[in-house]
């Protein structure tokens, strides 16, 4: 069982994070999905198909990490399993976001198949938790987009148990994914990520 006060809390953090993202245009048309986690073992998440713009308390259940509702009979986020793989793989990970905004998209299908995005010299790597210079380098996966979830959160799942200190991740032609100890980490990941993926669409602009 869940504790219900934590649960409010995660659904207001969930319901007023859809209000920014969608309003700054990274969450169109019913896309997208959020989750803040209240115990090990528990997350609420959006339900399936609603508008981000606009949630209430009734868009946003609770699953166990194996994706099953408790006390719910509505249908999580058919990206539930991108969501419960980070939770499983780690433990300060207090809330996910996944977006779908113009430049992730544009700017995932112009990274060669089987190439990361490789985000260096900027000084606003630093608005990532655990990144304290520009000379850092962070490599962002691009997994190729699948209807197939569970075989791509597999992948995901792979991919950070080896890179435990990256931020986030693109699939092709979807959206990005990235992750954070508070949902507050996770909004300020997603304004980084939309700052850099500028850049590096300016960039390839001005010098093809
Ligand atoms: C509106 S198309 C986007 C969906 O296919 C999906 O990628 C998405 O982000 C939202 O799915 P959802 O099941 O509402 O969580
Ligand atoms: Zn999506």
């Amino acid at each position: 069982m869940f504790d219900v006060t934590r649960y409010a809390k995660a659904a207001d953090s969930i319901i007023e994070a859809g209000r920014f993202l969608y309003q700054r245009g990274w969450s169109p048309a019913t896309s997208s999905n959020y989750s803040a986690r209240l115990d090990e073992q528990h997350i609420a998440i959006t339900v399936s198909g609603r508008h981000k713009g606009d949630l209430g308390s009734g868009d946003v259940m609770v699953v166990d990490l194996a994706g099953n509702p408790v006390q719910s009979s509505s249908r999580s986020s058919a990206e539930t399993r991108l969501h419960t793989v980070l939770y499983e793989l780690f433990p300060e990970v207090g809330a996910v976001v996944h977006t779908h905004s113009v430049k992730a998209t544009v700017l995932s299908r112009l990274v060669s198949a089987g190439h990361s995005l490789i985000l260096e010299g900027y000084e606003l790597q630093k608005a990532f938790s655990g990144v304290d210079t520009h000379e850092s380098t962070l490599t962002i996966p691009v997994f190729n987009n699948s209807q197939d979830i569970d075989a791509l959160a597999e992948k995901t799942k792979q991919w950070f148990a080896s890179h435990p200190g990256q931020p986030g991740y693109l699939i092709r032609g979807h959206g990005l994914y990235t992750w954070g100890e508070t949902m507050k980490d996770c909004l300020r990941h997603v304004e980084a990520f939309e700052f850099l993926f500028e850049c590096e669409l300016e960039a390839m602009r001005v010098r093809p």
